[in-house]
């Protein structure tokens, strides 16, 4: 169980996080999720005893996180947004520093996850690609089988295949009861993985949900291609939020399900549409009030 009661950690103008009260329990996954500079690294720096907070505390399974600094490498397995390396070493040589250094005898734990993950463990660092220091980055988090494991933009470097294989060793993990906090400023990764979402906007706590009330309040934008111009004028008759017109295409944003607007466009002839990448700002227009930085 991680606790956190008023915690605060501020850098001076306005920069920092700000009276975090709240739980993540054990057995789930929690998303921090929220833009540049909101907080996240800041609120695992104080998970991990790495800074002391201004006000309040963190803890985990009880124990204060700044009191009980020196424990938290056993208990917690942390992946950074940009893992860094001693380079010497091989990936192997790695995960047996990590152990080491967390008192651990076996590695198998992370021979497995780098096994599961396709990561050779017998090249040198030096020669990894970011996607592949990200797999051992994975792997070092997990090596020591933690309580808790803390990732910052854990798919970021990774391809499709794996992230679908870190899914699923999140997944596990929640399954053993471990406690584990995906942080991220993308929502689609973290639907498919989190539990419940905490959304930050300068280093205040906006709001918590569980996943699939935010994807309710999910404003989505689509870019409509009709067959002609003159379909694409007869469409913005309709009762939708149009947000652009090029020609015979028409952006349109819609809340939450899909399913209402289908019959509407089944009057027209539709030959393709697309999603239209946003920031969470956007996507969540209602918690961070249209502003582009956090
Ligand atoms: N050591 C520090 N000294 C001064 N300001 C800091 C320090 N660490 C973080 N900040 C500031 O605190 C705020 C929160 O930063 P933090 O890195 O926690 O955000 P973040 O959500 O992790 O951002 P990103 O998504 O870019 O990684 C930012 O305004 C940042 O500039």
């Amino acid at each position: 169980m991680i606790r956190f009661r008023n915690l605060t950690k501020s850098y001076g103008t306005g920069r920092g996080v700000f009276d975090l009260s709240f739980e993540i329990t054990d057995g789930e996954v929690f998303g921090l999720l929220g833009p540049e500079n909101s907080g996240k690294t800041t609120i695992f720096s104080l998970l991990l005893g790495f800074s002391t907070p201004g006000n309040g505390w963190c803890s985990v399974d009880g124990r204060n996180c700044h009191d009980h600094a020196k424990d938290l490498p056993c208990q917690i397995g942390y992946l950074p947004e940009q893992p860094e390396f001693p380079t010497a070493m091989t990936g192997l040589q790695y995960l047996r520093f990590q152990t080491a250094v967390r008192e651990r005898k076996s590695i198998e734990k992370g021979i497995r996850t780098a096994q599961r993950l396709g990561l050779n463990l017998e090249e040198k660092i030096t020669k990894l690609s970011p996607m592949d220091k990200k797999k051992l980055g994975i792997a070092g988090a997990l090596v020591h089988d933690p309580r808790v494991v803390l990732l910052d933009e854990p798919t970021r470097d990774l391809d499709q295949a794996a992230r679908h294989c870190l899914a699923e060793l999140i997944r596990e993990e929640k399954e053993k009861g471990k406690s584990v906090v995906w942080a991220s400023r993308e929502f689609e990764e973290m639907e498919r993985c989190c539990d419940r979402i905490g959304m930050l906007r300068r280093g205040n706590l906006v709001n918590i949900d569980d996943v699939a009330a935010l994807r309710r309040q999910k404003r989505q934008s689509y870019i409509l291609t009709f067959s002609s111009e003159q379909e694409a004028v007869g469409f913005l008759k309709e009762n939708v939020e149009v947000q652009g017109v090029c020609g015979s295409q028409v952006t349109v944003a819609v809340t939450g399900e899909l399913t209402p607007f289908l019959p509407v466009l089944e009057k027209y002839h539709l030959m393709g549409w697309e999603k239209v990448h946003q920031p969470i700002e956007v996507l969540f227009i209602h918690y961070y009030g249209g502003e582009i930085r956090g």
